[in-house]
């Protein structure tokens, strides 16, 4: 067997950052959505929708229920998937680059509030009139809806 060339040992240099992936979820009630207002670096005082990184292994469908699990306390159900963006942004001089999966899905229970489970993440969630939205909306979000997307189904 022919002998493997030698791993390269690296320099000094650290890596260069990969894309991660997120996954962000409407989450609806009626004509509302869920969204908090945001305490984390990326996009702090912004107006999101719940959501988080894809774990290795998952399908979008349990990251979905997984991240608003753990950060309201809700559990959804009817979860679909309706599209994907490419961020690529520079925060407090780093760059980033998400890859956001966006999918909707309902409560399981109409009647269970919302709970801020991750309170240094999230000011606290609350239903918001998808025509009555608050400001500022988290970048990504924002830019969607100025290309005039809607998360509702259409029928
Ligand atoms: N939560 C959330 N993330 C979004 C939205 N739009 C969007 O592009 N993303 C992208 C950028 C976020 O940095 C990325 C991951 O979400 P996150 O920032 O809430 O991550 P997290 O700390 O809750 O998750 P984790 O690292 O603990 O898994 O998804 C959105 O409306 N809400
Ligand atoms: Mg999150």
């Amino acid at each position: 067997m022919e002998n493997e060339p030698a791993l390269e040992v690296s320099s000094s240099q650290p890596p260069p950052p990969k894309p991660k992936v997120g996954v962000a979820v409407f989450l609806l009630k009626g004509n509302k959505v869920l969204l908090g207002r945001r305490l984390s670096s990326v996009g702090r005082n912004t107006f999101a929708l719940p959501g988080g990184h894809l774990e290795f292994g998952e399908s979008f469908e349990e990251c979905a229920a997984r991240e608003v699990k753990e950060e309201t306390g809700l559990e959804i159900e009817k979860t679909e998937y309706l599209t994907v963006t490419n961020n690529v942004f520079s925060q407090e001089g780093k760059a980033t680059h998400i890859v956001c999966v966006f999918m909707r899905a309902v409560p399981a229970d109409l009647n269970q509030q919302p709970q801020n489970l991750e309170p240094e993440k999230c000011d606290g969630w609350d239903w918001y009139d998808w025509d009555d939205l608050p400001k500022p909306l988290f970048g990504p979000l924002e830019i969607m809806l100025q290309h005039g997307f809607s998360p509702f189904p259409t029928t």
